[in-house]
């Protein structure tokens, strides 16, 4: 018998079947939306490490937990620390990440840093199947746990078939997924997308063909209103799609769940007061859905324009250290920590991560302990080394605290909010033009079908913003502003990475590091407005715009400088064509924002240099927005 915590709902009869599995048992779970798949994980866990009896237990060690994204393993994380009680030393890791940590493990000349999220997948399958993890030190796992299983396509699918194949003897798994909920996004090329439907159920079915053991979960607990509860009769047709018959019942099933969304309250435009208003100090935790990312950006900007705060989700695979952590770190002059300094320490930061200090106190241990003994001491150098290699533990990833955010569909799977806001489904008929591949039908249900059973008590929707201007451009995938001549460019989104990082910023632009620092802790938090400015209106060399500023604040504080990737990609925005001569810059890049800080790792010599403490751990901002250029030369393009 598993005993919840205070907090935790109580399972139900099916949910405690899941949990009570024995740790060798093969399980499937395939359930619908808001059926409590995620939370019967987290009450698994806590089963599999302290069931009762204590010859059956699994170390925390010995449990692999896989999900997709760095949200979903926060999100898993936070219900661990919330509703589990045993399970709080069992890690949730991206697939990204375990295959890079075993691929470091395995292969540690080779520069796996280098090679695209896909190569190292493909990498892992390959170590994985030559037997890497029977020579790491803590053995293959004993049990897998993988959430969000319908997303499990292309190369992350092999590798999870290859490790259960290849351990199949002395491995237990417990497989949780939703059909409805497949959308994979761009994880593999479109001509796959049919072939990979359902590939992976249908491969444990039939690999496991005599002790597969699958569970139900038929209750839902997400919707607590009936207008949230629309699209939930829907479910088992959402479920089935995908036979001879795909493409009629997508259009159908399109038109029935957009029906019942137009069924709901709705509001006339992104710019009606009454929508404003409803958003404006709200504490409601709300989501506004979108169908692409170029949809989330323009409502983004019109919610920055009437004054609405909010955060834009990011990529579900962007990587980066969280700011407190560099906060910590100049702090003190010591290169080791033990317990009560570091939550001592951790006390002081303003303003106070999303986290308790204990919690960050017991994952950095595991991942930056001092020397080999039994020392209970964090090492801060280490600390250093894996914010550096990019490789800051992904539960410690900044939290999404505000109430309000602008997200994508695809990047708000498996969350909830307490009221969702879509955007009116575009006309069947349309949708050929909104993209340029074609159109996958089974993925435009299923996205409505996850954006509209976010919800727990309201679903509302408003009509998109206009998004024909906004362009991709090819070789980065940047979205930028266009007009209708060809030739026009009037702004472009502003990426986390935007920033430069070898250097703290404000090293030689004429503002003294350590201030910069200062600045950046005490005043700079997310939302805020930024501006990026060139001094200088002169490429920095070939292929490159000119340098920019980032200022931040009516004083125009500088807090850094944009990145070499920037540049080049600024000067592909700009660069018409081959034969296009690209007369000026804009001095001036506006309607940015900053997303958060972020702790960046560098040379300890050159932060000393430049007088910043933190032992080559320093502060710097992520950007994110749509941001217009501004300040021209040349008359034309002023006027554009
Ligand atoms: N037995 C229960 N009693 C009350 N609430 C529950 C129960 N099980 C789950 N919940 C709550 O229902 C909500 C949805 O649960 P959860 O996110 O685990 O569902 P899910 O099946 O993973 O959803 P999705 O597939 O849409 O991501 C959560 O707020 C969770 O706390």
């Amino acid at each position: 018998m598993t005993h919840p915590s205070p907090a935790a709902p109580p399972l139900t009869d099916e949910q405690r079947a899941v949990v009570e599995q024995p740790w060798d048992t093969r399980l499937l779970v395939m359930a619908g939306a808001g059926s409590g798949k995620t939370h019967t994980v987290v009450r698994r866990l806590d089963h599999l490490v302290g069931g009762d009896d204590p010859d059956e237990a699994l170390e925390a060690g010995e449990i692999l937990v896989l999900s997709f994204s760095r949200a979903a393993v926060r999100e898993l994380a936070e219900r661990i620390a919330r509703h589990g009680e045993r399970a709080n030393r069992v890690r949730a890791r991206t697939f990204d990440a375990w295959a890079l940590d075993l691929l470091l493990r395995t292969y540690p000349d080779t520069e796996w840093h280098a090679e695209s999220f896909e190569a190292r997948i493909a990498a892992a399958v390959k170590a994985v199947a030559a037997g890497a993890l029977e020579v790491t030190e803590e053995g293959p796992p004993a049990h897998v746990v993988v959430d969000e299983a319908q997303d499990l396509v292309g190369e992350r699918r092999n590798l999870v078939e290859t490790l259960l194949d290849k351990h199949q003897e002395e491995l237990g798994f417990t497989i949780v997924g939703d059909s409805a909920q497949g959308i994979y996004g761009f994880q593999v090329p479109p001509e796959s997308r049919v072939a990979e439907n359902g590939w992976f159920v249908d491969w444990l079915r039939g690999s496991y063909p005599d002790d597969l053991v699958e569970l139900e979960l038929t209750a839902t607990f997400r919707s607590r209103t009936p207008e949230t509860r629309t699209a939930l009769p829907l479910s088992g047709r959402v479920q089935r799609l995908g036979g001879n018959d795909a493409e009629v019942e997508s259009e159908r099933l399109y038109r029935e769940l957009s029906d019942a969304l137009f069924d709901q309250l709705g509001f006339d435009s992104l710019d009606d007061e009454l929508f404003l208003m409803a958003l404006r100090d709200n504490p409601t935790r709300t989501a506004i859905l979108t169908r692409d990312n170029r949809q989330a950006l323009m409502v983004s900007e019109k919610l920055r324009d009437h004054g609405v705060p909010h955060a834009l989700k990011r990529k579900l695979e962007d990587r980066f250290a969280p700011g407190w952590i560099a906060d910590l770190c100049a702090r003190t002059d010591a290169s080791v920590l033990a317990r009560s300094r570091f939550v001592s320490l951790f006390a002081e930061l303003n303003p106070q991560p999303g986290i308790e200090g204990d919690e960050a106190w017991r994952v950095l241990l595991r991942h930056a302990r001092a020397g080999s003994g039994r020392a209970e001491q964090i090492d801060l150098t280490r600390v250093r080394e894996l914010i550096t290699a990019g490789r800051f533990p992904e539960e410690l990833a900044p939290a999404d605290t505000a109430p309000l955010t602008v997200s994508t569909i695809h990047r708000s799977k498996g969350l909830e909010y307490d009221r969702v806001v879509l955007l009116d489904p575009p006309n069947w008929s349309v949708l050929p033009n909104m993209t340029k591949d074609p159109v996958d039908p089974v993925a435009e249900v299923r996205g409505l079908y996850v954006g509209m059973t976010r919800a727990r008590d309201q679903l509302l929707h408003v009509p998109g913003p206009e998004v024909r201007q906004l362009r991709t451009e090819p070789g980065s995938g940047r979205a930028y502003l266009g007009g209708w001549r060809r030739w026009e460019r009037y702004g472009m989104q502003l990426r986390g990475r935007d920033v430069r990082r070898d250097v703290p910023p404000g090293y030689d632009t004429g503002a003294e590091p350590a201030r910069v620092q200062e600045y950046l802790r005490g005043a700079v938090r997310p939302g805020d407005p930024v501006a990026l400015h060139a001094p200088l209106a002169l490429p920095e060399g070939n292929g490159q715009s000119p340098r920019y500023l980032i200022v931040h604040g009516e004083e125009e504080r500088i807090v850094g400088e944009v990145s070499e990737g920037f540049r080049r990609e600024l000067y592909a925005v700009r660069k018409v064509s081959e034969t296009w001569e690209i007369r000026d810059w804009p001095a001036w890049i506006v309607g940015g924002h900053v997303d958060c800080l972020e702790a960046v790792g560098g040379a300890a010599s050159v932060a000393a240099d430049s007088g910043v403490a933190g032992n080559g751990v320093w502060t710097a901002v992520r950007l994110a927005g749509l941001a217009r250029f501004a300040g021209f030369g040349s008359d034309d393009e002023e006027k554009a």
